[in-house]
């Protein structure tokens, strides 16, 4: 059996409860952490967990096929696909800027899509639960990518100006309630990424996840990480421990979710 790690002990920072709106209005909620800690893997726990959870997968397929047409003849348009993800991966230097405005764009219409019948419906507390978020594609990967020189300073500049218009717009329909920050070693999330096998991703470095993780800690533990949204600033954020194996093991899977609960108030 593997050991265990516990490098780092789940805790919450602060309660949600204060912060929540009416409780039969719909929670919004982000899960976070680095690539491949299991933020899909976690979300499935929780859209199993009961009729009242919703989740709002990362759209990553449209990065890998990102729709092209060639305006060739009129009736007969040709049809083809190019893989952003691969391109950023392949030639960040190239690719970044483009690739951050696809996939904040896509999250922003993804999350922006009315929920199900059976959530506006519920009786209970209906719950979505977005894996990652526009603050996310902003305050981890863009500014990294800035900060690595991937993207310039001219491209950050409109980055950022676009981004805040976006929320000044549409930021209340997509107000979160609280996130969820998985919490594991960047060594972990090496692991697990290659035990993943994604063809894009072959090439990331572990020196690229643990400035992935230094983002995370700054925004979501130390608060270091100046943001430029009142709301967000205030939003409670919940710490767990994703060094733990819970895959196959109900015991931890239960433990996780009362906590979840807990923290959202949710009986
Ligand atoms: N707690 C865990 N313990 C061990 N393995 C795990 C755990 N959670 C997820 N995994 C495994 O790690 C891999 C990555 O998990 P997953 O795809 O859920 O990550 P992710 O955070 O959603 O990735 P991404 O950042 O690319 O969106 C998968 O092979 C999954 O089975
Ligand atoms: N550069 C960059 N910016 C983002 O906003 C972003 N969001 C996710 N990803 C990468 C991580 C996984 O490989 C894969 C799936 O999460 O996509 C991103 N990469």
């Amino acid at each position: 059996m593997r050991t265990i790690k516990r490098l780092f002990s789940s805790s919450v920072v602060y309660r949600a409860s204060s912060h929540m709106s009416k409780s039969n209005e719909i929670k919004r909620v982000s899960i976070e952490g680095n690539i491949a800690v299991g933020k899909s893997t976690f979300a499935k726990l929780l859209q199993n967990a009961g009729q009242d959870w919703e989740v709002i997968a990362e759209p990553i397929s449209k990065w890998q096929n990102v729709d092209q047409t060639t305006p060739q003849t009129v009736n007969c348009p040709q049809q083809s696909s190019s893989n952003l993800l691969q391109m950023m991966y392949h030639d960040p230097k190239r690719w970044s800027y483009t690739f951050q405005t696809f996939s904040c764009m896509s999250r922003m219409r993804t999350q922006l899509q009315p929920p199900p019948a059976r959530l506006l419906q519920s009786t209970g507390t209906p719950v979505q639960v977005y894996e990652r978020s526009v603050y996310s594609d902003r305050y981890i990967f863009a500014l990294n990518m800035f900060e690595l020189g991937c993207i310039n300073s001219t491209e950050w500049a409109v980055y950022q100006d676009w981004h805040s218009f976006l929320i000044e717009q549409f930021g209340h329909r997509i107000q979160l309630e609280g996130i969820i920050y998985l919490r594991a070693s960047p060594q972990t999330c090496m692991e697990r990424l290659g035990k993943r096998g994604r063809v894009e991703e072959q090439g990331i470095q572990l020196d690229y996840l643990e400035k992935l993780h230094t983002k995370h800690e700054d925004w979501l533990v130390s608060k270091s990480t100046k943001v430029h949204f009142e709301h967000l600033a205030k939003v409670p954020v919940l710490i767990l421990d994703a060094e733990v194996e819970f895959e196959k093991d109900s015991k931890i899977q239960d433990n996780l979710l009362t906590k979840v609960r807990h923290f959202f108030n949710i009986i």
